[in-house]
């Protein structure tokens, strides 16, 4: 399979790393620099770039008929207009805000645990999430995924950083060294806590997620999710 990365920071470049193993060929290499885009030369594009370039990288995709497997978190403000975009060009579009197998069974572990606590007004949520220092965007893209699993499962309304504040999820967002990904979710009584938690030991997970996805995509088109990816119904 040819693969385009737009973005080759951390992730392109383990993505490369990983892909190349299973088999695949890096097509094109797409950073902020690059002024001409081979889009004739793709089967797939992996986008891990920055939330101000991942709209116009995807789009650019969708119009030229390339599938695209979306990791970049802090865009979603511009998700509908993508899926618009996708939908008018029939194209195929993965966004996960985490592509590990092991935070993707977290995430259903967080809506079967917000269901129980669904009513036990004794007990209040609350979510921290911890990465290094170069990221741009907070909360991050699978904690905000976290509290929407909690909302559609309970009472909560919504979420808000560094704030608490009755009926919405208090996220606090903590940036050290170069940690890859922490997320943990508490629910805490006067008499007890009950904690859930993931840890990221490195970024491997996340890429062979993406790559795994970008293979799962060929030849279909359509709104998907990991879910669909690893079958977790
Ligand atoms: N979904 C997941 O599983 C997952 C996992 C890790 C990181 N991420 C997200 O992926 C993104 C990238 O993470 P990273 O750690 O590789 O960051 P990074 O800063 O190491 O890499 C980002 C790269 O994008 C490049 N870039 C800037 N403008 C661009 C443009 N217009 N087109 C193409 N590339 C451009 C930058 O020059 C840089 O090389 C972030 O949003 C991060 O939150 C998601
Ligand atoms: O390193 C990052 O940046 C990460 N971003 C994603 C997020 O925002 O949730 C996934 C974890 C790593």
């Amino acid at each position: 399979m040819n693969i385009a990365l737009f973005g080759y920071g951390k992730m392109g470049k383990m993505i490369e790393q990983i892909a190349q193993d299973r088999g695949h060929t890096i097509a094109a290499k797409i950073d902020v620099d690059t002024k001409e885009i081979p889009y004739d030369n793709m089967d797939v594009a992996i986008d891990f770039s920055t939330p101000e370039a991942a709209f116009d990288n995807i789009t650019g995709c969708f119009e030229n008929g390339v599938p695209v497997i979306c990791g970049t978190t802090g865009w979603l403000s511009n998700y509908e207009k993508a899926i618009d975009i996708c939908n008018k060009n029939q194209g195929g579009f993965i966004y996960a805000s985490n592509f590990s197998l092991g935070v993707n069974i977290f995430f259903e572990l967080n809506a079967h645990l917000a269901k129980i606590m669904s009513g036990l007004e004794q007990y209040n949520v609350s979510m921290e999430e911890i990465h290094h220092t170069q990221k741009l965007d907070a909360p991050s893209g699978t904690a905000i995924t976290l509290a929407e699993g909690i909302i559609a499962n309970t009472n909560y309304k919504g979420w808000k950083l560094d704030q608490t504040d009755e009926g919405t999820i208090p996220i606090t967002s903590k940036r050290e060294g170069m940690v890859p990904g922490t997320h943990s979710i508490s629910y805490d009584s006067a008499v007890d806590s009950i904690e859930i938690k993931h840890t990221a030991h490195n970024r491997e997970g996340f890429a062979l997620g993406a790559v795994i996805a970008a293979e799962w995509i060929q030849g279909k088109s359509g709104i998907f999710t990991m879910k669909d990816v690893l079958n977790l119904y």
